[in-house]
């Protein structure tokens, strides 16, 4: 087993697995796909709670370890650092968390429960597990990950073709989360804006909420200005 990183994430990560599904207090804001400290600080300064570092090498948000690292210190203690996944290997992970302080790891591949519980143990990290919603089907296979992950985050069904499974700007209806009772926290991502997210939180009553190309100005040039204004509104 690969040595553990011991610093600000690891200070961070018991706190951001139980943290805020449910309750009053503000919206807690996830920024995913932040690709420079100065987005990172942009974040935590507008009041986001979270921010998520892509390690998918095809996406326009990609990181290596290295300039992982350096976005990972450049979040204040109190901000989660979620390092996002698809369909990982034991290699990929260490390859990640050997080297960047992260508080938690999101899964958005096609990983079955067991991969999630089996990547808990082994890491010791909490893990939040991505659903792609398309209907009340998809709901139920959420469910399946209740007993095993620490969060869910509910996104948007990438679109037929897509070459991600996530960061898409695709919304679902956030009808079918109205009234939902979860047995842990989760957060609604796909789509989000600083124009929607108001609505968004109305009316599918989440209480953490995710953004990325919502606040870009191109694929993975996040706007600090957009940031703002988003993190305001899903608060506000
Ligand atoms: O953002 C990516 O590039 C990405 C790549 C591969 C898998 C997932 C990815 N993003 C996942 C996220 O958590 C996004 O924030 C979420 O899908 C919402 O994205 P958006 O609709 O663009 O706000």
């Amino acid at each position: 087993m690969a040595f553990r990183v011991t610093g600000p994430g690891a200070a961070g990560a018991r706190a951001a697995g139980r943290a805020g599904g449910s309750g009053a207090g503000p919206v807690r804001v996830k920024l995913c796909g932040a690709t420079t400290p100065a987005q990172v600080e942009a974040a935590a300064a507008a009041g986001a709670g979270y921010v998520g570092l892509v390690f998918v090498p095809r996406s326009p948000r990609a990181l290596g370890a290295e300039a992982a690292r350096a976005l990972a210190w450049a979040a204040p203690v109190g901000v989660a650092k979620v390092g996002l996944f698809v369909d990982p290997t034991d290699d990929d992970l260490a390859a990640v968390l050997d080297r960047v302080p992260l508080d938690m790891v999101q899964l958005h591949g096609s990983e079955a429960p067991e991969r999630v519980a089996e990547v808990r143990a082994r890491w010791g990290l909490p893990v939040m597990k991505a659903v792609g919603i398309g209907g009340p089907a998809d709901l139920e296979r959420a469910r399946a990950y209740e007993g095993v992950a620490d969060q869910l985050l509910l996104d948007a069904k990438a679109p037929a073709g897509a070459a991600l499974p996530g960061g898409n700007g695709a919304a679902f209806d956030w009808g079918l989360l109205a009234g939902r009772g979860w047995a842990l926290p989760w957060m609604l991502a796909g789509g989000l804006t600083p124009g929607n997210v108001a609505e968004a939180v109305r009316v599918s009553g989440a209480r953490q909420v995710d953004v990325s190309s919502g606040v870009e100005s191109a694929p993975g040039v996040k706007d600090e200005a957009l940031v703002r204004a988003f993190v305001a509104a899903a608060r506000g």
